[in-house]
């Protein structure tokens, strides 16, 4: 017998029946791209845990083209680390077409490294003994990525080395600024190739989801520090759909990445990658079904990001049992949490009953909640509670593995070290 099928494979099938009237234009500029099926339409959804939900399309390879910049920025910033990366490249939307030859007329540096000026740049910045190497070590980031190894489509490469003049103009453009160390020949010849990684929309939306974990993969390998996964993030945010970034961020809300041969991913942080595959292009060179699928799926799933989560209302409950006061805390736990804790912890009266924090129903706390949530049981300590933590799924921390901060310092003052408990049961036994 087979169960139900999920609603989310109906729902995307849905979104590709139902999303209209195709516009635009394939991109021609490069030869190879002008000869694409204009009608190919797919869609790829790809969970944290490493579910990929597909629908249309979806085994159609295609060459990756400007969606390649976001990883090869965050190559450059592991090889080179921010502060040269940024003496290089600025974190400015240009509100210029991808292509624009042009650099920052006070800084002298590419605007952002999601147009074609800055992208060359990071690529230069990626260590390598020479070219090739350079691009091996970005097709190996692809592949670790998308779960799979990935090949360049050598036809489309041709067809784009073949008319490069205009990136080559902007590789000499940033030599004389004083931008690219290399020989620009060579560089443009490594950017082309970084371009025609082929891909389907699986790969991308897989490669979104790492992005969307924090640079985390299914498997648990951290691909791309965190770090340097929010500053990529960040610079999708406001530069990855070139001069429609405004307009992207306000109607759809996530960060994201397109390409002109069709290719859209975007990013959900902390829920899910997503990428449409749809060649034609409108003005700004981003696909044109490819954004009404966007602007369609944050109307349905809620994707933008300014829409924020609410905090939770009911953090935690207030029991007095057998003499001792019971601190039930629940759910997620970032700053707002936190502060709520800390709040009804300030409402309890100083005096000597025990005061049990229950912590059975959190699973995850941020850094700054779980400092919040140790420095309110030091200050009832001092208020002479006897404070007793009940801590199964270990999110405080202990002195030993360096997250229990604060507790620790007070400890290193012969301060306070509270008593930790497997349930609220025994912590009332004491
Ligand atoms: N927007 C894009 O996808 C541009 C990438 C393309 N390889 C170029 O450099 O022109």
């Amino acid at each position: 017998m087979i169960g139900m099928q999920t609603p989310i494979i109906d729902y995307i099938n849905l979104l590709l029946e139902t999303v209209g009237e195709d516009s635009g234009e394939v991109a021609s500029y490069i030869p190879e791209l002008a000869r694409a099926d204009p009608d190919r339409l797919a869609i790829a959804m790809a969970t944290l845990d490493g579910e990929v939900y597909v629908a249309g399309d979806c085994d159609v390879e295609f060459t990756i083209q400007s969606i390649s910049k976001p990883f090869t920025y965050a190559l450059a910033i592991a090889d080179q680390g921010l502060d040269v990366v940024l003496k290089h490249i600025d974190v400015e939307p240009s509100g210029d077409a991808f292509n624009e030859i042009s650099l920052d007329p006070v800084t002298g540096k590419p605007r952002n490294p999601m147009i074609n000026a800055g992208a060359i740049a990071s690529h230069a910045l990626v260590r390598g003994d020479d070219a090739e190497a350079r691009v091996e070590r970005i097709l190996e980031l692809y592949g670790r990525l998308a779960g799979r190894p990935l090949t360049i489509a050598e036809d489309v490469f041709e067809s784009e080395l073949s008319e490069a003049d205009r990136n080559m103009a902007l590789a000499y453009m940033l030599r004389t600024a004083g931008t690219l160390d290399g020989d620009p020949t060579d560089v443009v010849r490594g950017y082309t190739r970084q371009c025609s990684v082929s891909v389907t929309v699986r790969d991308l939306a897989r490669m979104a989801s790492v992005l969307a974990a924090g640079g985390r993969t299914p498997n648990g390998d951290q691909v791309i520090d965190s770090d340097v996964n929010r500053q990529v993030l960040s610079v999708m945010a406001t530069c990855g759909m070139y001069d429609s970034a405004g307009d992207w961020l306000t109607s759809v809300g996530i960060p994201a990445k397109s390409g002109v041969a069709g290719g859209l991913m975007g990013v959900l942080p902390g829920q899910v990658g997503i990428a449409v595959f749809s060649p034609r292009l409108d003005a700004h060179g981003n696909s044109s079904r490819g954004v009404r699928l966007f602007e369609r799926m944050n109307r349905d799933l809620g994707l933008h990001l300014m829409a924020g989560p609410e905090t939770s209302s009911s953090v935690s409950r207030r029991i007095e049992r057998d003499g001792a006061t019971v601190h039930e805390i629940m759910g997620d736990l970032h700053f707002s949490e936190g502060e709520q804790v800390l709040r009804v912890f300030a409402k309890e009266p100083p005096g000597d009953t025990p005061v049990i924090v229950d912590l059975d129903r959190v699973h995850r706390a941020n850094d700054i909640a779980r400092r919040s949530v140790l420095e309110g049981i030091r200050r009832l300590n001092l208020d002479g509670h006897d404070v007793r933590i009940v801590d199964p799924w270990g999110v405080l921390g202990t002195a030993e593995t360096g997250t229990g901060e604060l507790v620790r310092g007070e400890q290193a003052r012969g301060g306070y070290v509270p008593a930790s408990y497997p349930d609220v049961e025994s912590a009332l036994r004491g």
